[in-house]
């Protein structure tokens, strides 16, 4: 079963076509990746499923429900997660604190009827915390809980990023260049733990990212834009074999891709 289904999404800023007839579908459990030069519309594809931007026209359907129109927030409780291109994190709370914020949307009580509901709030707070734990655990996150986000190298910070989305519980979830600027072994890092949230979680996810190796390395299928349009979706292998893709997106970076191959 697919849990997004997004069809002929078209948004135009006066007059520049960012995302232009742009139709996929994610399977539960699929790693999909989006890729395309600079400006060929991936963050815009993003921003439109979470809400962020309304299309002029088409079509997004999480697990069979439209979302185009609804607020981020209202996406986001559904149960889809985003990480950014740029760590969004509060660099002086500590890790736990910055996973607590991703539960936000599992608590339900706010202080007067948490004052109200004594025993229930205390027992949800419990299940909170717990969640937080698990994805400590689950991200090997423990040597660092108690300190303030700000304070720990950046590879770490992204996962912490990634953490707190998965504090979200979603059932999609959206990375924005998850290992934009990270050295080889944070990338290293990284692509773990991206394999283990689908492999171990089953959690769906979108991937806009640049560094190709990895993308024909992770993604279970892949969609290469170029000036908003889509120009292949098919498997890493059958994209990379692709001429159009080779002739519009690849280029100069045709021999590093074909090596992956
Ligand atoms: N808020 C906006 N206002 C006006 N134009 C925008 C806006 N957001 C994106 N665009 C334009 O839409 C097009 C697609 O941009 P987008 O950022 O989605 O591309 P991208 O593929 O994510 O690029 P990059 O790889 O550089 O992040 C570009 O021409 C961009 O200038």
């Amino acid at each position: 079963m697919n849990v997004l289904e997004v069809e002929d999404v078209a948004l135009a800023f006066s007059g520049v076509k960012a995302v232009d007839g742009v139709s996929f579908t994610v399977g539960a459990g699929e790693l999909f990746a989006i890729i395309g030069p600079n400006g060929a519309g991936k963050t815009s594809i993003f921003n439109v499923l979470s809400g962020v931007y309304r299309p002029q026209q088409g079509s997004v359907r999480f697990q069979g429900q439209e979302i185009l129109g609804m607020r981020p927030h209202r996406i986001a409780a559904l149960g889809v997660a985003r990480t950014f291109q740029n760590i969004e994190l509060f660099a002086h709370l500590t890790v736990v604190d910055n996973l607590m914020l991703g539960r936000h949307n599992h608590m339900r009580y706010g202080a007067l009827s948490a004052f109200a509901w004594l025993g229930r709030a205390k027992r949800e707070e419990l299940a909170n915390r717990q969640a937080v734990e698990d994805v400590i655990d689950f991200l090997e996150l423990e040597q660092w809980r108690r300190l303030p986000v700000g304070l720990l190298p950046y590879g770490v910070q992204k996962r912490v990023e990634l953490g707190r989305a998965l504090a979200m519980e979603p059932r999609v979830l959206l990375l924005d260049e998850p290992v934009a600027g990270m050295n080889v072994e944070e990338t290293e890092d990284m692509a773990r733990f991206v394999l283990d949230v689908r492999d171990e979680l089953g959690i769906a996810m979108v991937m806009v990212e640049h560094d190709m190796g990895l993308v024909m390395e992770l993604a279970d299928r892949v969609m290469v834009l170029d000036f908003g349009k889509p120009i292949r979706t098919g498997t890493p292998a059958e994209v990379q074999r692709d001429p159009d893709v080779v002739r519009a997106y690849l280029g100069e970076q045709h021999k590093t891709v074909g090596g992956a191959a």
